[in-house]
């Protein structure tokens, strides 16, 4: 239960400045769609909210239709209520482009309304990518499709220190408008009270679990490990699953305040589809866009954390220099740095990767940086990425089909792209790795390796249980 009003903050005498206003109106474009809804879109500075207890009050009005993500530098936090439109697109070659199309023709508008815009606020898509759209698909993932996008009806963008609320929604007559400005204005006024949540509810619960087929897991990894020595690909990238069992249904804000706390150095995502939610703390960009400037991220090679500062120090050390690593690492930096130069003018990347510590694991990491060519759009760049050999492996299509057909999994969302895009071709999307498919009173987890000609069953098995433990002990475990 949550506790009572405190302070309302529209009522409170606090001034709403109303910075972005966007009528969309595609009709006056085009005689054959004059069908076609508008969009309203507007953003109201706002005083502070929390974005989690957001998240939580939505809940109230948009069950099953909610998200939050936040970065690892934590100036940007998005909290979307409602689906005021939906883009889905299954089983597509062209699933990238599908959805940026629509995008754009949701978008032709009259952006000269938009002169104080700010990045991550207005209208915007939020949603992901399913791994591989043509892996056989089983009942696990059944409520996310190969691509889905949602403009939400309500987004709290919180910018460093200061917070947004953006209202979209679609109309077809001008007299519209009153009727759902006066639907959404007492949520709003809700949404923006300050609650006082109670403590308990950052408490997990215990759980079972079940490991899927471990020992068969070991096994393929053997076997590609051969098929990379008679040199059929480089690198594959094998995942598994494990399934959890609660008493009780999984109090997703819980999960979001854990996984926020424990792994800040991670991007938090919670994408909401019904009674299913996808959630995760992934520390993985794929790629960012702001204006011109682009960032990629090549995450890949792993050690544990030492107990000890010297323990620490001499893992890392030996990452550093671990031949079998570094092989892991090189294949996803030589083909990152390969597709971004295609889509930059001007790229830096550093010649030695460094280490990239969370609480549970370190990574061997290099940053990519570009200026963008002038007509390449953010999605066209994470469709030239994904999957990188982190995820996948490198040649690409011969990886992806290996998993295809070695994988018992169904990996769904894991470790495809999720994020955001704006309405000016800003956003970012990491890789949904580190994650769970939380399902009422079941979980189930991913975790997977970059497997090389090097690679051993029994160490790569136990690199996937350190990849678990963020999402263990976000759920309550260890
Ligand atoms: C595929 C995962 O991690 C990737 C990212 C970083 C390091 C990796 C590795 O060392 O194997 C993986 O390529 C995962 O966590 O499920
Ligand atoms: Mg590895």
């Amino acid at each position: 239960m949550i506790l009572l009003t405190v302070r309302n903050r529209l009522f409170g005498g606090i001034k709403v400045v109303i910075i972005q206003e966007s009528i969309l109106k595609e009709h006056q474009r085009k005689k054959n769609t004059s069908l076609s809804p508008l969009l309203r879109s507007y953003t109201q500075k706002v005083e502070n909210v929390d974005p989690l207890t957001f998240f939580t009050i939505g809940n109230k009005y948009f069950p099953g239709k909610r998200f939050f993500w936040t970065e690892p530098s934590n100036e940007t936090i998005l909290v979307g209520l409602g689906f005021s439109h939906t883009i889905e697109v299954n089983q597509s070659l062209n699933r990238f482009q599908n959805i940026e199309e629509e995008w754009k023709r949701l978008l032709i508008t009259n952006q000269k309304n938009q002169k104080e815009f700010k990045i991550g606020t207005g209208p915007m898509l939020f949603g992901g990518f399913s791994f591989d759209p043509y892996k056989k698909k089983t009942k696990l993932w059944s409520n996310f499709l190969d691509a889905k996008f949602v403009m939400p009806t309500l987004m709290l963008t919180v910018h460093k220190d200061e917070c947004y609320l953006t209202t979209n929604f679609l109309y077809n007559k001008e007299e519209e408008i009153q009727t759902r400005e006066h639907e959404l204005n007492p949520i709003k006024d809700e949404l923006l009270t300050e609650y006082n949540l109670p403590s308990e509810t950052l408490l997990g619960q215990d759980f079972k679990m079940t490991e899927v087929m471990p020992e068969e897991w070991k096994q393929s990894v053997k076997e590609v490990t051969n098929k990379i020595k008679q040199g059929q690909v480089e690198k594959v990238v094998l995942a598994r699953e494990v399934r959890l069992f609660f008493d009780n249904s999984i109090e997703i804000t819980n999960v979001i305040a854990n996984l926020r706390e424990q792994q800040p150095l991670s991007y938090t995502f919670a994408f909401e589809n019904g009674k299913d939610c996808f959630v995760g703390a992934s520390p993985e960009r794929l790629v960012k866009k702001e204006n011109q400037e682009v960032l990629s991220t090549c995450l890949a090679g792993s050690i544990k954390r030492g107990t000890t500062l010297k323990e620490d120090d001499d893992y890392g050390n030996l990452l550093l220099n671990d031949k079998k690593n570094i092989i892991e690492h090189e294949v996803v930096v030589h083909m990152i740095k390969d597709a971004m130069s295609k889509a930059c003018n001007h790229l830096e990347v550093p010649s030695k990767p460094s280490l990239y510590k969370m609480r549970d694991i370190q990574h061997l990491y290099t940053p990519v940086k570009g200026i963008v060519k002038e007509d390449v759009s953010l999605l066209s760049i994470v469709e030239s990425l994904h999957p990188t050999p982190a995820l996948g492996g490198f040649p690409k299509e011969e990886a992806i089909k290996m998993i295809r057909e070695t994988e018992v999994l169904d990996r769904g969302w894991y470790a495809g792209p999720i994020g955001w895009i704006d309405s000016r071709d800003n956003g970012e999307f990491a890789v949904a790795i580190r994650s769970a498919l939380l399902q009422e009173n079941e979980a189930s987890l991913f975790a997977g390796c970059g497997i090389v000609g090097d690679s051993e069953p029994e160490s790569e098995y136990k690199e996937t249980e350190i990849k678990f433990k963020p999402m263990l002990s976000a759920l309550g475990g260890i």
